[in-house]
């Protein structure tokens, strides 16, 4: 892994609440880490029609079930841990993460808790929200793949009715259907091997999603610019975002990592 990273040195322009590290492991530390997903049990998954994830605890083995618990959204039987050999990826990654300073005043002063996204090209996530059961840091690392992050408000809560240009949706903060809007505040580009760290209200009061599409295309035309292409480290990637180009998909896998402030529910070991 690289050294120490300081984050004021990675600061989105124009936002005070995300940071976006470019090559946050190595391609062989990727390496190691996909393969290490790969090996995790087929059961511990749990398929959705655009995605599948599991949940897993940074530190702990699959037989220590001492910090789990439920997690808004995500059901307690996907509960498990990746399958690390001797000494786990887990830790190592959430000792870096946490010595980036961002989980400082988080419950646990690090990552508890980690949730492992798989993406085929085409394959996406809803705009959503992630719900209060989180410290409001999350730090998110991609493998494998590039992904176009975007960040959705809602519609001011005067503006009955659904509009042509908004989506209507659950939201987790009131319990109520709520109308968003569909142009994002903020799109990040998120390189493999990189790592977004996001805060504060762009994390409990916005909602964020992943388009369902086999490649990206950029450009004024195209869509909305992403706030983070000076930081890209990739020259390739960003000549296609700075001057327009595409970008096609391949397997993504993220781990999005956080500290879960309340755990709700203890579970029983599992026994397979
Ligand atoms: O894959 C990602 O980076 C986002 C995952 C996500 O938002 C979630 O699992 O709630
Ligand atoms: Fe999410």
């Amino acid at each position: 892994m690289t050294d120490v990273v300081n984050l004021i040195n990675h600061r989105v322009p124009g936002s005070h609440i995300a940071y976006y590290i470019p090559n946050f492991v190595s391609e062989y530390e990727e390496e190691h880490l996909i393969r290490k997903i790969l090996e995790s049990p087929h059961q511990f998954w749990k398929d959705l029609p655009n995605r599948r994830y599991l949940v897993c605890t940074p530190a702990l083995d699959s037989t220590d079930t001492s910090e789990r618990g439920q997690v808004e959204g995500y059901p307690p039987r996907t509960y498990s841990s990746l399958k690390t050999s001797r000494p786990s990826s887990r830790t190592y990654l959430v000792t870096r993460i946490r010595d980036t300073g961002a989980f400082q005043s988080s419950p646990h002063g690090a990552p508890n808790h980690i949730i492992l996204n798989e993406y085929k090209p085409g394959q996406g996530i809803m705009p959503h929200e992630d719900g209060p059961t989180y410290h409001p840091v999350v730090a998110t690392l991609s493998l494998g793949s590039h992904a176009v992050f975007h960040y959705y408000k809602y519609k001011p809560e005067e503006e009955k009715g659904v509009a042509p240009s908004t989506t209507a949706i659950f939201s987790a903060s009131t319990g109520l259907g709520r109308a968003i809007d569909k142009e994002p505040v903020m799109s990040l580009l998120l390189e493999p091997r990189s790592l977004v760290i996001t805060t504060s209200d762009l994390y409990t009061s916005h909602l964020h999603g992943i388009d369902d599409v086999r490649e990206d295309t950029f450009g004024p035309e195209y869509g909305p610019p992403m706030a983070n292409v000076e930081l890209l480290a990739d020259a390739e990637l960003k000549e296609a975002v700075q001057k327009g180009g595409t970008l096609e998909r391949e397997t993504r896998y993220s781990l999005t990592c956080r500290d879960v402030e309340k755990v709700a529910a203890r579970l029983a070991p599992l026994r397979r």
